[in-house]
């Protein structure tokens, strides 16, 4: 039904499979650093992007062409925050500032607002519209990964209402209304693992669950609040791929900030862990003992550096983590006032150091 794979690694390397060099790909590699991306975007609206398929696969593309040869992976052009939409929540995008939701849950009443049981393939058909038609214009170049936001925070979200520097709401729930906590987190659970497969389904060949706001917990309360659900999607997602008879697709998480939970985050069911830079990749690598294998995770900083420096991180990473059992990444998304020639810089000097 789709063009056959021509760059098979990224899928190879999260199985753990020989690659003769690490696949790369960027978080955020589509976006406001690309001159490209602006042309296509204009003044439209940031979800109603998303929600066109056409211009979803053309913004989802764009980093593929721009870096011809360069990027081992797409990620479809979407946001972590449709699933709270899909659960009757109003989340615009405003510039300059970010997500907003016009009314933020606050008090375990407002669950009476959520819709816990929303039809997942209807409200997000747009979602998967452009996932299938992705993969016909992608014509197999590289894989096209599909994702989701981590329940914990999608939770944040949606108790904040956009983003925050204490989440001074959403941690008076965990700590004041824990069950209230508890229920919501299991329902976004539901909505994501459901979400996930639809996208299997429509064509995404490997998954990506951002946990982005991890490192917002401690230890015990990232046990409490935040690992319980990611083990449950990452075991729940290929059971409910098997009832549609469907293969299993690798599974990456990407907990920021989450270091001290990295064994047992290898523990947890999914195939990848990514990292962000507050980790050696040595260390990271006496951790994960082979149980996964690791993506990450330059500063994306180091991308307003010098040549020099961008060509000795590169090597110093790739010399920590190895080649194989690896997906170079950066250890968070490009940034809007990045240059896009400083990029493709960091990707060829990738390139280089892999066959070095
Ligand atoms: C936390 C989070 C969000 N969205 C996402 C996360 C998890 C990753 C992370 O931690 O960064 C995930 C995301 N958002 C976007 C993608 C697209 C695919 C890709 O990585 O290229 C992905 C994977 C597009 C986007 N998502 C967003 C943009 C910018 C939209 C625009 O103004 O043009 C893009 C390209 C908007 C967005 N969406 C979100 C925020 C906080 C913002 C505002 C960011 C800002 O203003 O700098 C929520």
């Amino acid at each position: 039904m789709f063009p056959p794979l021509q760059n098979d690694l990224i899928i190879r390397a999260a199985l753990g499979k020989p690659v003769p060099r690490p696949p790369v790909w960027l978080m955020r590699q589509a976006g406001r650093y690309l001159p490209e991306y602006h042309i296509v975007k204009g003044t439209r609206d940031f979800f109603e992007t998303c929600r066109d398929p056409e211009i979803a696969s053309e913004l989802t593309i764009q980093p593929i062409d721009h870096y011809d040869g360069l990027i081992d992976a797409a990620i479809i052009f979407n946001d972590i925050l449709v699933i709270p939409q899909a659960m009757g929540m109003k989340v615009n995008m405003v510039d300059q500032v970010g997500p907003q939701f016009e009314s933020p849950i606050r008090k375990p009443e407002d669950l009476d607002r959520i819709d816990f049981n929303c039809d997942v393939s209807e409200k997000l058909s747009w979602s998967f519209d452009a996932i299938t038609l992705t993969r016909h214009k992608l014509k197999g170049r590289v894989p096209l990964l599909g994702f989701c936001g981590g329940p914990w925070t999608l939770m944040c979200y949606m108790i904040e209402g956009g983003g925050s520097r204490i989440f001074r709401f959403v941690k008076e729930w965990l700590f004041r209304y824990p069950e209230d906590s508890h229920k919501l987190l299991k329902g976004i659970t539901d909505v994501a693992v459901e979400y996930l497969a639809l996208q299997v389904k429509a064509g995404a060949q490997m998954l990506q669950v951002f946990e982005s706001w991890g490192g917002q917990l401690g230890p015990d309360d990232f046990d409490e609040f935040a690992l319980p659900y990611l083990r449950q999607i990452a075991h729940e997602v290929p059971l409910r791929l098997a009832e549609m008879g469907l293969e299993r697709v690798p599974m990456t998480i990407f907990s920021k900030g989450s270091w001290y939970a990295l064994d047992e985050l290898c523990d947890s069911g999914f195939d990848v862990v990514s990292l962000d830079w507050l980790q050696r990749p040595e260390d990271a690598v006496k951790i994960a003992r082979g149980r996964v294998s690791l993506q990450g995770n330059l500063d994306p900083c180091v991308l307003y550096g010098s040549d020099e420096v961008i060509h000795e991180k590169v090597r110093k990473m790739l010399k920590g983590f190895g080649k194989q059992r690896y997906i170079v990444n950066l250890g968070h998304g490009t940034h809007p006032t990045m240059s896009a020639d400083r990029v493709g810089y960091f990707l060829e000097e990738v390139m280089l150091a892999s066959e070095e």
